[in-house]
């Protein structure tokens, strides 16, 4: 088979050729001289001065046959024209050899335009080897970690295809759909890069994490990122009485079970050419998980009553509390959807694990809340004491930020000076405790009401208890507290954030 490298002539290029000391030999002798090609073909739009005087100088430099092909661009960042003269060089080197032919692009000469379009075909149309080449690093092949789907291409072309650029140039893509991610520490950067390689590819993602992490934000970054025109429909399958999923997920015909007096789409059909994000997907009855995956692999959906598939383009965005692969080893997940799902998997780190988070969000969400506040009558911008954030700092936060934003929220509202004090916070934070045991179940809803919390305040509260009479032996706590294992107690306590 044929080893054919193609490429621009870049600048550095020319430079070398006028014996420029800092550009060496140049990426294209350097790749010549690395590797074994038997041709290579060079796409020109310099000026004629130029060209003539590489041509010349590059004969002298290597035995390999080179052919030349002249493309004037307008510009050399023309995503358009770059794209159809890199296609018409390719396609002319397949007309001359046939498809036995081994390609490589190189994508150090020329511009980032130009690299960037070698990686889309090289990923698309025209598969190759992608190398690049500098004076420290010497020749490398390129490996990008992700694949692109064909369909894309038309949007890839537009000018504004930063994306690819920064990619092409190893620069960190800037994403603005993720700024509403608030974060500081290490473990969610990493988080939030993988996030971001993921987002424009079309692949299901499964979001892990406790509640209140922030999965729904962020499978909404991911979409927004996402080459996806369509909308983003959120569905809890928790939420969904169990008898009903499949109606509510594949939709159902006239007639098709009592009380279906017309036909319905479901979040499937809804979702068509957008993001479908399935909170809680742990909960979701066995007897739904096979027409799931079906869903899944093929593409299509049949409503309930009907057996008529309906074809569906629909990027899946999953997020669980749960840990699905105890799930599936106790035969509550099937483990074939959890393999088809777990090919993206993004685990977002409880906050009390995010070292730097705490301090940074406290100040972020307070802007936040003053904000929300600020047309209120009355409300004056609030700041919280140092002593009072040494308090937040130190609570383990089992509702993790939505608890933190909330306990924020109830702050502001109950803080009449511009100071947030040490007691305010603990107020704030503590409304179990002062609401006695039946006030438990007589808080008023809305006003920073957050389920969740309060039933993992209750779990804290008896968790507690429950060491404290145990004097810390948590075999007796559990006991204590009706679990059949200590096991099943350290879980809580971990769930529920229990030192
Ligand atoms: N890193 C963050 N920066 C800013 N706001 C955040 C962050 N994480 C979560 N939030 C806010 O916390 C609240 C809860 O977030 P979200 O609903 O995404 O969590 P979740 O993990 O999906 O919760 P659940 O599992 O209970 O549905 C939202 O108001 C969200 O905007």
């Amino acid at each position: 088979m044929k080893q054919i490298l193609i490429c621009w002539i870049g600048l550095t290029d020319v430079r070398a050729a006028k014996e420029e000391k800092q550009a060496g030999v140049g990426p294209i002798v350097q790749a010549l001289a690395a590797r074994a090609f038997d041709e290579i073909w060079l796409i020109n739009d310099l000026v004629d001065k130029d060209a003539g005087l590489y041509l010349a100088w590059l004969e002298k430099q290597t035995e390999v046959p080179v052919v030349t092909r002249r493309e004037k661009l307008t510009s050399p960042t023309n995503f358009r024209e770059i794209y159809e003269a890199a296609v018409r060089c390719i396609e002319t080197v397949q007309a001359r050899h046939g498809k036995d032919v081994s390609l490589t692009y190189h994508i150090s000469p020329g511009t980032s335009h130009m690299a960037a379009v070698w990686v889309i075909l090289a990923k698309t149309r025209f598969p190759a080897e992608l190398i690049e080449s500098s004076t420290q690093a010497g020749v490398n092949t390129v490996s990008f970690p992700f694949d692109i789907s064909a369909e894309f291409i038309p949007d890839l072309l537009k000018p504004l295809d930063r994306r690819l650029v920064e990619l092409s140039e190893g620069l960190p893509p800037e994403a603005p759909e993720f700024a509403q991610i608030l974060y500081k520490s290490t473990v969610m950067k990493r988080l939030i890069t993988k996030a971001r390689h993921v987002a424009p590819r079309s692949v299901p993602v499964l979001i892990e994490g406790e509640s209140g992490t922030g999965k729904e934000l962020l499978a909404r970054a991911i979409h927004r990122a996402s080459p996806r025109k369509g909308g983003f429909i959120a569905v809890n399958c928790g939420a969904i009485p169990s008898e009903l999923v499949e109606a509510e997920l594949f939709g159902h015909v006239k007639g098709a079970f009592t009380g279906a007096e017309k036909e319905r789409r479901g979040v499937f059909e809804a979702a068509d050419g957008g993001t479908l994000f399935l909170d809680e997907l742990g909960d979701l009855p066995l007897s739904v998980q096979v027409k799931f995956l079906r869903a899944l692999q093929e593409n299509e959906i049949v409503r309930v009553g009907s057996t008529k598939p309906i074809q569906v383009d629909v990027r899946l965005i999953a997020a669980t509390h749960k840990d699905l692969i105890a799930e599936t080893t106790a035969g509550r997940f099937r483990s074939d959807l959890f393999y088809r799902l777990a090919v993206a998997v993004l685990k977002i780190p409880p906050l009390r694990e995010r070292k730097g988070d705490i301090g940074f969000l406290i100040g972020r969400l307070l802007e936040q809340v003053n904000l929300e506040s600020a047309n209120e009558p009355g409300y004056k911008d609030k700041k919280i004491s140092p002593d009072a954030k040494n308090f937040l700092l130190q609570h383990s936060w089992p509702g993790n930020v939505r608890e933190l934003l909330n306990t924020l929220r109830r702050a502001a509202i109950w803080t009449t000076g511009r100071t947030i004090t040490r007691l305010d916070a603990e107020e704030a934070l503590i409304p179990l405790a002062s609401a006695g045991s039946s006030g438990v179940l007589n808080q008023p809803l809305g006003d920073g009401f957050n389920l969740t919390d309060t039933i993992s305040g209750v779990a804290r509260h008896y968790i507690e208890r429950a060491l404290q009479e145990s004097g810390g032996k948590k075999r007796k706590a559990a006991e204590l507290i009706g679990f059949s294992n200590y096991q099943t107690l350290t879980n809580w306590m971990k769930r529920h954030g229990v030192e």
